[in-house]
């Protein structure tokens, strides 16, 4: 497991306001929107490409071009829809599949209510959006469940992470190199509920209201 913590004014900037309670839905989902592009620019440096032949207005060259298999992307419901467009804007040509799963208040166990992705993901890489990583059982649940239908690699896209989470992340997936997280901090711990400190609250509600 491979770990890259985003270090940039820009990012530490967007951040502190997404984190501030005084923050309201709309701009809380502009600057998710705004962070998750910043952080998908570094969750793709290794994104597979191949050579493309092209004429330019002076002579030929050969480019390169987004392979196919194309790369897959899988926002985890609810919170991580806020993350999907951000992320197709970069990545225009990425196909969307999507994992529904949500985590019991009192147990902190998460269960999978709905998936909607292509069955056999073999030589796909998979980039999995999920705002959060607390405990980490929610990606660590859906990594697993990618990786079990093939997948090739698994980049997470998190805005915030807690090191119990990345914790169970490296002891799940070990030195595999093919599961990768990137972030744009790691706070200090869970709480007694289990939630991030000093995180942003919960994301899905601050995203789209309390349900
Ligand atoms: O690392 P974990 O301890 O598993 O917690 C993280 C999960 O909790 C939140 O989702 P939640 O269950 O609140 O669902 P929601 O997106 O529908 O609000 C968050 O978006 C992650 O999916
Ligand atoms: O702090 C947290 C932890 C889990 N899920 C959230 O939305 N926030
Ligand atoms: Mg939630």
């Amino acid at each position: 497991m491979r770990l890259h913590i985003a270090d940039h004014p820009l990012i530490s900037h967007k951040l502190t306001v997404l984190r501030d309670r005084t923050t309201d839905s709309p701009t809380f989902r502009r600057l998710a929107d705004e962070l998750v592009t910043l952080l998908a620019y570094e969750a793709t440096r290794e994104v597979h490409v191949e050579p493309r032949e092209i004429t330019t207005p002076v002579t030929e060259m050969t480019g390169v071009r987004i392979a196919d298999p194309r790369p897959l992307v899988v926002p985890i419901l609810r919170a991580g829809l806020g993350m999907l467009e951000g992320m197709t804007r970069l990545v225009p040509t990425a196909e969307v599949g999507f994992l529904g799963m949500v985590r019991d208040e009192e147990t902190l166990t998460a269960t999978t209510y709905a998936e909607r992705l292509p069955d056999d993901l073999s030589g796909r890489q998979i980039f999995v959006l999920d705002p959060m990583l607390a405990t980490g059982g929610t990606l660590a649940a859906a990594i697993r469940f990618l990786l079990d239908r093939g997948a090739r690699d698994v980049v997470a896209i998190c805005l915030l992470t807690a090191p119990e989470g990345v914790r169970l992340i490296e002891t799940t997936f070990g030195q595999s190199a093919n599961v990768t997280i990137v972030t744009a901090a790691l706070d200090e711990r869970l709480n007694e509920k289990g939630y991030i400190v000093p995180g942003l609250g919960d994301a899905g509600d601050r995203l789209y209201g309390v349900v």
